[in-house]
């Protein structure tokens, strides 16, 4: 095993402060993507396991010193957590790249140090979730609200950026005083499971931080649990669903963001090398493992040719490789699953919706690699332009209609992400407020800020995480009364 991956590597379980491989004997192996070997295995979580986790995580809920504590020492456990993931963002880089397989530009540039800004954004807030008064029509009271935590939260997590999305959840969770018990997605636990020591290191009390490994029984096993006051999940819109049924007969809060189908519209007007140069980011990032992937360039008629052929170039010109190759563009995707998935919808493209394949050269390599497949020539009710691929497939739409855009781009069951490429920035902006998306960018490939609400509409989820709205989303009111007579 190389170095980089073997210094401090974690495969148990953290719970009640202590590493344990839990009381089953089942074990979940996890693969090099650019491989194909396995790096470890880490424990398969029994119900016994996910019980004493929720428990634990319950007694500190309670503690005199985690509910007690006062937001300014919460604060300070974020950011020196913060700072002992910065003083290590190498090695968690290196084996975020190992694990998931994304290119150590993507997991240093991207995944760790936006992993570190929202410790730190949140630490910010910890100190500053205030209340409101109200004049209330009733005389001689007192009528003011503190918000406050919910409880245990249930983290769930995907593995396309398996240490950030975690950070997404439980740097709010924890700046509002609530405890976690998470459970990382079988392919990618590593990075998850490390954290775990420096959640130790920072002197997060016992109990607070619970990290429970396996497979999709254990998210059921957790999410069904009766202590369990949230759920915050991210991952597919089947799974989703699921848990919200479920956490809604129980009564339970829930935050999901699931899956999407970007579209991008490319004006007549645009800088079209601007948006080829933005799309492929947009489009191929994290070899398409991105829910907001930008997937459906809606391109003025006039235009069509000359940007699926650019962006057809610029997708060929790629260097696929192991993430932690310093030559490598596009790493492989996560696990043969994928990679089959990926290239059956290329399939899909070509042989059932007969949509025109760009030159195209066969993968190389013992990982699960996939070469970017572009189809141009796409209509709205083909297969590979209506459903989620999750992988590096796009399709180029033209439009003749602009006055059609708006419904086109519409006309999908997700509303995760879209973004609008115009030189009329009045244009771009009247389009961005009428396609349903959670977040529309204008003119850049995507982007993510702490202080900035993601989240999704329609089939792409509920509720919103980063900025104020995931302290809204991890916080209940509570409205206090004082008789002042
Ligand atoms: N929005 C996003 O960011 C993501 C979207 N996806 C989409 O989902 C597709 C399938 O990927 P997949 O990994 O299977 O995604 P899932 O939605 O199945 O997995 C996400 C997380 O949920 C857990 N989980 C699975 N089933 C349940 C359940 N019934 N109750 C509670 N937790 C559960 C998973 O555990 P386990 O890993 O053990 O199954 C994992 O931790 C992808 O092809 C992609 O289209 C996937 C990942 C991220
Ligand atoms: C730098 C922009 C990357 C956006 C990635 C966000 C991914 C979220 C998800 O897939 O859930």
């Amino acid at each position: 095993m190389a170095d980089h991956v073997h210094k401090d590597l974690r495969t148990d379980m953290f719970i009640d402060g202590e590493w344990t491989t839990g009381t089953g004997t089942g074990t979940i192996p996890t693969y090099d993507p650019g491989t194909g070997a396995v790096i470890t295995e880490v424990p398969e979580a029994t119900t016994a396991d996910v019980n004493t986790a929720v428990e634990a995580a319950e007694r500190a809920f309670e503690s005199a010193e985690w509910a007690g504590m006062l937001p300014a020492a919460r604060a300070k456990l974020l950011l020196d957590l913060a700072d002992l993931l910065e003083a290590e963002a190498d090695s968690f880089a290196r084996l975020e790249s190992t694990d998931q397989g994304q290119p150590l530009g993507i997991s240093s540039g991207i995944s760790v140090p936006n992993a570190v800004e929202h410790l730190r954004y949140y630490a910010g807030w910890a100190t500053k979730i205030t209340g409101v008064t109200a004049p209330l029509s009733v005389p001689d009271v007192d009528y003011r609200t503190r918000r406050e935590p919910l409880g245990v939260c249930a983290l769930i997590t995907p593995w396309n950026f398996p240490l950030m999305i975690l950070v997404w959840k439980l740097a709010p969770a924890l700046a509002t005083g609530n405890t976690v018990v998470v459970k990382p997605a079988e392919q990618t636990p590593l990075t998850t499971l490390r954290l775990t020591e420096l959640v130790r290191r920072a002197g997060i009390p016992d109990g607070v931080v619970n990290v429970v490994t396996g497979g999709p029984g254990v998210g059921k096993a957790l999410v069904a649990h009766p202590k369990v006051a949230k759920v915050s999940f991210t991952g597919s819109t089947e799974v989703g669903r699921e848990i919200a049924a479920r956490a809604g007969h129980d009564l339970k809060h829930v935050s999901l963001e699931l899956g999407g189908k970007a579209p991008s519209i490319i004006t007549a007007d645009a800088d079209i090398d601007a948006a080829v140069r933005g799309n492929l980011m947009g489009g191929l990032l994290n070899s398409g493992q991105v829910c907001a992937a930008y997937t459906r360039f809606f391109v003025d008629a006039a235009r069509h040719d000359e940007f699926a052929d650019k962006l057809a170039a610029g997708a060929a010109s790629m260097r696929l490789g192991h993430g932690l190759s310093e030559n490598t563009d596009l790493g492989p995707v996560v696990s043969a699953e994928q990679r089959d998935q990926a290239e059956e919808y290329v399939r899909i493209g070509r042989d059932v919706d007969g949509a025109h394949l760009h030159d195209r050269a066969p993968a190389e390599g013992e990982g699960y690699f996939v070469r970017p497949a572009v189809f141009s020539g796409v209509t709205d009710d083909m297969r590979i332009a209506r459903e989620e691929i999750f992988g590096p497939v796009l399709s180029v739409l033209p439009y003749d209609n602009p006055d059609e855009l708006v419904a086109r781009a519409n006309d999908t069951d997700y509303g995760l992400a879209a973004v609008v490429w115009s030189r009329d920035i009045g244009v771009a902006n009247r389009l961005a407020a009428r396609v349903r998306a959670g977040t529309v960018w204008i003119n850049m490939p995507p982007f993510l800020d702490a202080a900035a609400s993601w989240g999704g509409m329609k089939a792409s989820g509920l509720g919103r995480e980063m900025g104020w709205s995931a302290i809204e989303a991890f916080t209940q009111v509570k409205s206090v009364w004082t008789n002042l007579a």
